[in-house]
């Protein structure tokens, strides 16, 4: 089973990265297919304008909503899709949205720059599609390229084959509810400090609630919105002795 994924943005460059190494990899085997799509060639005037002011005023411009219309009537041509749109507004991109958007045979990226895409774009396609506004983080970029990069690596890397142990997607952080704890490779002692005794000791239940409880240490301290999220039974007796 292979996803379709399509990008239509102003900076086609600004996605080369994502035909670099895993990810490059996984298009050259076939398990993905990656399309980068200029706006600007659904332009049609001499300026190849993609903006305009914004109706009721403010600051910046806005993305004409025809250009936007002509390209993604043009891409989605090709079959049914999933719109996603990278935006501050959206509702958060989280590991679930990740694995949901894994099983789409296509995803279409739009990536807004400006003040974004004029709001009738979405509106006029979630009419007849699955349409995302989603954001990648409280933060703010200049466009909505960075985001689409994190997303796509977010999605390719769940796809069967991509991984080369894909067990390791299934223990990733935030699959078991905390963060990962700390990982340590030779050499044993280093810049004066040791791997933790435990670790070499070969008990393998002693290494297990080590590491668990480095990883509800981690949680607790850095993100305890995740910890008062867990499910009733995530913890036991032994990690709420933690
Ligand atoms: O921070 B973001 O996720 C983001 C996404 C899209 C656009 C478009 C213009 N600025 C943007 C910022």
């Amino acid at each position: 089973r292979r996803v379709r994924i399509d990008v239509v943005t102003i900076f086609p460059g600004y996605l080369a990265p994502l035909r670099e190494a895993l990810l490059g990899r996984a298009i050259e085997a076939g398990l993905v297919e990656l399309g980068v799509h200029d706006l600007r060639d659904w332009t049609h005037d001499v300026h190849q304008a993609v903006d305009d002011s914004p109706y009721g005023g403010g600051p910046g411009m806005v993305m004409r909503p025809q250009v936007w219309g002509e390209a993604l009537d043009a891409v989605l041509a090709a079959g049914p899709a999933r719109l996603v749109v990278p935006t501050p507004a959206g509702r958060p991109f989280t590991q679930a949205t990740a694995q949901a958007w894994a099983g789409e045979e296509r995803l279409v990226f739009a990536c807004g720059r400006y003040e974004g895409i004029d709001q009738r774009v979405v509106d006029s396609y979630a009419a007849r599609m699955p349409v995302d506004e989603v954001s990648i983080g409280d933060y703010v970029l200049v466009g909505g390229e960075v985001a689409v990069m994190v997303m796509v690596e977010a999605v390719v890397r769940l796809l069967p084959g991509v991984l080369g142990n894909p067990v390791s997607a299934q223990e990733d952080s935030f699959s078991d509810g905390l963060l990962e704890g700390p990982a340590y490779t030779r050499p044993v002692s280093w810049r004066g400090l040791d791997v933790p005794e435990v670790l070499r000791s070969g008990n393998h239940a002693a290494i297990a609630r080590w590491r668990r409880d480095r990883a509800l240490e981690r949680t607790a301290a850095r993100r305890p919105d995740l910890l008062d999220a867990l499910p009733e039974d995530a913890l036991d007796r032994a990690d709420r002795a933690f």
